[in-house]
């Protein structure tokens, strides 16, 4: 039997709350299995998407019209989280058909009495309004509740940024992004894969922090020539930024150490014109593959990827192999709650204590590869201090022989220029609307 847009959300909210699997990989391939409708895909995604991002803030309000409610079911409560997702954030979608199908779907699902314990939390929603946030006394708690953001991050955050910079930050979360892609300027300009870009129906235009980089409008980037051909690679803005921040040249040998699924390695390799050589490491062989396909599509000749441990590589390679390094550490991932919104549910404090760990390591491990007077760079797509600055001023305490470079401000956009530290800079979500991301420069002594 065929499902409807909302009986598919309802499956794929219900693997996420399992920990099956992260929310854009069951999106795309729930789309491609079902072969959906545009307007469909939209509509799928807006739910998944939305009700994720809005878990514990759709709680708060369903949870005194269920005190009533003997133990409910999980998928009967992810039913109402996305029927009231639809009603409270969904001005499009008229109330009473939201509530309709929840009630179908629930009959479909259930029994009468389920339908009738849905219909009624619902309805009784509609007539007796939401609870208020004003209730909520403790400011932290409030925000946490407001932004759907689990208390203890919210705490951790206002301790390091302050609560109102905090609630930026998680503001800017709960806002759809926008897809972006790096214009490959070896083969064409940014004005030039616009108007390719136009004439398959893909309305894009330039990006504001990048200057190679184009914001997709209308349309479906993937699907172009102008993409299968290699002008153009997905990617965001500020991650465009770190291949800046290496600035590769000429015929040198670079090292990327976490290079997965290759990004940064296709843009370093641009950036080397076909010159020199990417050396791109990654421990899953499975996105070693994703490296390879990305090479392939790209036409790149100066890639060569390696499957191993970052923090084994001192064991292959010799001393002073490299002339700059590139450690795009595993991190928690915090700057692409936009992307990934279940990531702020399923990351805890312990997983950001083992990643630090491991970025310290990678990073001490590797240091010895680089030559004399080498530049080696340290990014994540985080802004937890916990896996950056306190990376980098550790990093700095035991490897007397490296120091920060406090030309990188030098590599970057202008507007970078008020959030460069000395030699890193944090860059939050709200700055520019891009992903947050940390960057930092290293120069080794000569
Ligand atoms: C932030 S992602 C890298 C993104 C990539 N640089 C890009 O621009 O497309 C981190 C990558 O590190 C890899 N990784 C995790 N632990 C690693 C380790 N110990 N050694 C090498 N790679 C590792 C993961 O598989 C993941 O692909």
């Amino acid at each position: 039997m065929s499902k409807n847009v909302r009986e598919l959300a309802l499956d794929i909210l219900l693997q996420i709350e399992k920990n099956q699997a992260y929310s854009n990989l069951l999106l795309n391939k729930m789309i491609e299995r079902h072969s959906l409708k545009a307007v469909d895909i939209g509509l799928l995604t807006e739910i998944v998407y939305g009700t994720t991002q809005r878990k514990l803030t759709i709680d708060f309000f369903l949870k005194p019209f269920l005190k009533k409610a003997k133990k409910i079911d999980l998928w009967v409560l992810i039913l109402l989280r996305l029927s009231l997702y639809q009603i409270v954030y969904l001005d499009r979608i008229p109330d009473r058909a939201a509530i309709f199908e929840a009630v179908e779907i629930a009959k479909k699902r259930g029994h009468r009495g389920i339908s009738g314990m849905v219909n009624g939390v619902l309805r009784s929603i509609q007539r007796e309004g939401l609870p208020n946030f004003e209730n909520i006394k403790d400011p932290l708690e409030r925000l946490a509740i407001e932004t759907s953001f689990p208390l203890w991050l919210i705490e951790k955050w206002a301790a390091q940024y302050g609560i109102d910079t905090t609630r930026k930050i998680c503001e800017s979360s709960l806002v759809p992004p926008h897809v972006t892609a790096r214009v490959n300027c070896n083969k064409a300009t940014v004005p030039e894969v616009l108007s390719l870009l136009e004439k398959e129906n893909v309305k894009a235009k330039t990006g504001t922090l990048s200057v190679d980089s184009i914001v997709i409008e209308e349309g479906n980037l993937t699907k172009t020539k102008t993409f299968q051909n290699g002008y153009v690679t997905i990617q965001d803005e500020s991650s465009m930024l770190v291949a800046r921040a290496l600035e590769p040249e000429n015929d040198e040998i670079i090292l990327d150490c976490c290079a997965a699924p290759g990004g940064k390695t296709t843009h370093i390799a641009e950036r080397l014109k076909g010159q020199g050589k990417v050396i791109a490491v990654d421990i899953h062989p499975h996105k070693v593959k994703l490296i390879e396909e990305q090479v392939e599509r790209l036409n790149l000749t100066n890639v060569e990827t390696v499957i191993s441990d970052s923090r084994e590589l001192h064991k292959h390679f010799r001393p002073e192999t490299f002339d700059r390094i590139l450690v795009d550490a595993p991190c928690s991932g915090f700057g692409v709650i936009q992307r990934k919104p279940d990531i702020k549910y399923s990351k805890k404090l312990e997983d950001i204590e083992k990643l630090a760990e491991i970025q310290c390591t990678i990073l001490k491990n590797v240091a010895g590869l680089l030559k004399k007077g080498g530049t080696l760079v340290y990014s994540t797509c985080t802004i937890d201090k916990d896996e950056n600055e306190e990376v980098v001023h550790k990093f700095l305490a035991e490897n007397r022989d490296f120091s920060i470079d406090p030309t990188l401000i030098e590599k970057l956009p202008n507007q970078l220029k008020p959030y460069c530290n000395n030699g890193y800079v944090q860059i939050l979500p709200h700055y520019f609307s891009t992903d947050g991301f940390f960057i930092a420069r290293f120069r080794k002594q000569v």
